[in-house]
């Protein structure tokens, strides 16, 4: 089974994907229980949603679903918000903190060493080639996390998601002009609404490779999929004059930040 697809440009733009493969290998697929089987928190269609955007721009992106092993988290087993209600490395849970294994099921310790080696660290190995390549070219690269939720999950947060979700752990995994171009382009977004820092920060992604003093600077999106999706429940069908429409905005959000790269500095 291939763990993620990688397509190589010379944009100092990277787009990573952790969260929108739906493949689950038979023998854990035999482990989830009906309620896991939905694959309910999957970035459904996220990749979609983005191509051909920017020119030149650089995608990777895992094909095994979050509930496998979840790639945009530590592989420590850190919690991205302790104290808080996450989800966690291999979760045991959705984001309605139902069950997500059968009875007996629930993966243990060799099951997720297992699943770092084969699907976690694969993923990773290539990201971290593509910002290395991408920055022997630019001096700079920018990878720019793309995610979406659904905008009503009691379990994570209160009342409805904004739209536009954009996460830099309060400003320490980019240079702030980044952060301020993304900021201009969502509230330039009429019809939408935004929020930076709100309720999702950045995943682990984000803080592990945005490291602004060495020229790498990282960025979440997380849009709510009220945005792109006819409905946020199965089967979570794309909504083409939606999307049409958030495209416009994803494609000047991207053409901002790829406009700033050359004027960072190390
Ligand atoms: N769609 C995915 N959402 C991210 C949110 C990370 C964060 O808290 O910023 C995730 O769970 O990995």
């Amino acid at each position: 089974m291939t763990t993620h697809e990688t397509r190589q440009g010379t944009s100092p733009v990277i787009l990573g994907f952790p969260h929108t493969g739906t493949d689950v290998p038979s023998a854990i697929w035999d482990r989830l229980n009906d309620n896991g089987k939905l694959l309910a928190d999957t970035d459904w269609h996220i990749h979609d949603l983005y191509d051909g955007l920017l020119d030149g721009v650089t995608t990777v992106r895992a094909t095994f679903h979050r509930y496998v092993i979840d790639a945009n988290r530590d592989p420590a087993g850190n919690s991205l918000y302790p104290g808080q209600n996450t989800t966690g490395l291999v979760p045991t849970t959705d984001f309605d903190g139902l069950s997500i294994w059968k009875d007996g099921e629930t993966p243990d310790e060799a099951d997720i060493a297992e699943r770092l080696r084969d699907f976690h660290a694969p993923y990773h190995v290539a990201l971290a080639a593509e910002i290395e390549r991408v920055t022997a070219i630019h001096g700079v690269a920018i990878l720019y996390d793309c995610h979406s939720i659904r905008s009503h999950i009691p379990f994570l947060f209160e009342g409805k998601l904004p739209d536009f979700n954009i996460g830099t752990d309060m400003g320490k995994t980019c240079d702030s002009r980044i952060e301020q171009a993304v900021v201009a382009a969502t509230a330039s977004a009429t019809g939408y609404d935004s929020i930076l820092n709100g309720r999702f920060k950045g995943g682990w992604t984000t803080r592990h490779y945005g490291r602004p003093e060495t020229g790498v600077h990282a960025i979440q999106m997380e849009l709510a999929q009220s945005t792109h999706l006819q409905t946020e429940k199965p089967p979570f069908a794309y909504d083409t004059g939606k999307a049409e429409r958030l495209r416009g905005h994803l494609k000047d959000i991207l053409e901002r930040i790829a406009a700033i790269a050359p004027n960072l500095k190390k």
